[in-house]
């Protein structure tokens, strides 16, 4: 498989809920996310975000429409292991809920080095060096990585899930919530370190957040989506500067005050 060129999503549909009182999670989304990009999701809580991020990187599967990786569809590059590994080589997610997504009986890193030795096939003692140079990247101490998830504050953890990430050096990273619950200057770090992450190595990004401030932030362009459905997208200077859609006039005028930046 060619390393990543293009994620595109097409005409992407999820139910969810028993078929006769089913409803449309994401309702026709169409997309695409190229290297370099860095693209913010908004939205109100359930308009979509999680559902859409996680349908990108092949976490869920979508009713209809398609979702491709490079011109190849996701379900097909989901069938074969060797396929699978390139995938999640080249594509890394970052989910909000650390505490479920460590393994609480491990080291935090051996949770980061087998994505190094798996992914990468690096040896143990290679892999090692990546976990520490990753985890010196995110600003953590280094002694932290040898404690138990428990053991270390939200926010570190929070850290440590994006190191599990970066630790592949991943072309397309997507991170669904991964600021929200921490607090402001530990968010300015995480923020400051995945936009330079991104223009550093060319990576792309898919920043999910309902925090309109720290998308515009890192991401260069921003969709705004309501009941599934996509209401705007743009470069981010036009959406927080002429937004075309009242809901995302409304959005801007519910963070209005609370500093939304530009991009840079
Ligand atoms: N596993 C699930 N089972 C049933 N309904 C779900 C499931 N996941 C999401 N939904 C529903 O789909 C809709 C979209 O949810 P989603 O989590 O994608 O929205 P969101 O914009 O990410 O919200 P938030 O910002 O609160 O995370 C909501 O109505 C939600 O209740």
């Amino acid at each position: 498989m060619d390393a990543f060129a293009q994620l595109a999503v097409s005409s992407v549909v999820k139910y969810f809920g028993p078929a006769r009182s089913r409803h449309a999670a994401v309702d026709g989304v169409s997309l695409s996310v190229e290297p370099g990009q860095r693209l913010g999701v908004v939205g109100e809580s359930g308009s979509g975000k999680s559902t859409l991020a996680r349908m990108m990187v092949g976490l869920e599967r979508p009713a209809a429409g398609e979702i491709s990786f490079n011109g190849v569809a996701m379900g097909t590059l989901l069938k074969m292991r060797a396929s699978r590994v390139e995938l999640r080589r080249e594509v890394q997610f970052v989910a909000q809920d650390t505490t479920s997504s460590f393994d609480p009986l491990r080291t935090l890193r051996d949770s980061i080095r087998q994505p190094a030795q798996h992914l990468l096939g690096l040896s143990s003692r290679d892999a090692d060096a990546k976990v520490d140079e990753t985890v010196a990247l995110l600003g953590l101490a280094p002694a932290l990585v040898d404690r138990h998830p428990a053991e270390v504050s939200g926010g570190q953890r929070q850290r440590f899930a994006i190191a599990r990430a970066l630790v592949v050096r991943p072309r397309l990273l997507v991170c669904d919530e991964v600021v929200s619950a921490l607090d402001v200057s530990v968010q300015g770090s995480i923020l400051n370190l995945l936009k330079r992450y991104c223009l550093e190595s060319g990576a792309a990004l898919v920043f999910v957040s309902h925090g309109l401030p720290a998308t515009a932030f890192v991401c260069s362009e921003l969709v705004v989506m309501r009941h599934g459905k996509v209401v705007e997208h743009g470069d981010t200077r036009q959406v927080l500067h002429e937004p075309k859609h009242p809901y995302t006039a409304s959005l801007l005028a519910a963070f209005r005050g609370g500093g939304a930046r530009s991009a840079a």
